[in-house]
């Protein structure tokens, strides 16, 4: 299906009483949620190559998983899964890179060996960037996360153009999902602006809105995050 502008019918999401899909019957399929980060990492790659026809979306409820996932499909019982060519594999960014390079469509490494390895770089922060700022949570968010995000802001200086390595790459997929729910969090509970003082997060974060693959993975309910945060960081209800 071609999604250009049009929002696509996201398939409902699968609980207990949800018959498993017919595993291994040729069809490929992005085991995922709604609202997971990394499973959002491997929907916006799979948008972006244009494979909406050929990677079926079959999102679960977290909350209440169907016990079939982890018996028959992802014994890790952790999404995103690709099931694809008899096997299930996983891990958000050696899905990202799975997909980008077993399957048609724009790709999202760019050629120059220097972005290349910057982007690597990028790639092996964002696990301790996304510590800092949720570990920030239980003291003083906005002051603590203040040398992560100027990290990135610096890292948006380095190639021409907006993006991680100028041009749209997965380094942007692998760090989007968690700024969105970041940037909504720090306004919601602390009326702090993260792009404030930093113009090029704030134009990549404004490019990024514009980028359809991206769109169409947007959180349905950010305000569920605030509450994730609430509950998990906060101590709050
Ligand atoms: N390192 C994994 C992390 C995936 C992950 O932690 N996913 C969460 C949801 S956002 C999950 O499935 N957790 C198990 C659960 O919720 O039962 C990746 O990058 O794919």
């Amino acid at each position: 299906m071609a999604t250009i502008g049009v929002q696509e019918i996201r398939p409902p999401t699968l609980s207990p009483t949800s018959e498993p899909p017919p595993l291994f019957d040729g069809t490929t399929r992005l085991y995922m949620s709604y609202t997971c980060p990394f499973a959002q990492r491997v929907w916006i790659t799979r948008n972006h190559k244009g494979l909406q026809e050929k990677i079926k979306l079959v999102p679960l409820d977290l909350q209440n998983k169907p016990a079939w996932y982890k018996e028959k499909v992802y014994p890790e019982n952790k999404v995103p899964s690709l099931e694809h060519n008899g096997k299930v594999i996983g891990e958000s960014i050696d899905l990202i890179k799975y997909v980008d390079t077993n399957f048609e469509g724009p790709s999202l490494v760019p050629n120059d060996p220097a972005k290349k390895e910057f982007g690597e770089e990028l790639i092996k922060y964002v696990d301790t960037f996304t510590k800092d700022v949720f570990g920030s949570f239980k003291g003083e968010p906005v002051i603590q996360t203040t040398a992560s995000f100027d990290y990135l802001e610096n890292a948006l200086g380095k190639f021409d153009g907006p993006f991680f390595l100028g041009e749209f790459s997965l380094v942007d997929i692998v760090y989007i999902p968690f700024i969105e729910r970041f940037q909504f969090a720090f306004s919601e509970l602390y009326k702090h602006d993260i792009t404030a003082g930093r113009p090029k997060f704030a134009i990549w974060i404004e490019e990024l809105n514009k980028n359809d693959a991206y769109k169409q993975t947007k959180l349905a309910d950010p305000q569920e995050f605030v509450a994730f945060i609430k509950k998990i960081f906060l101590g709050q209800k």
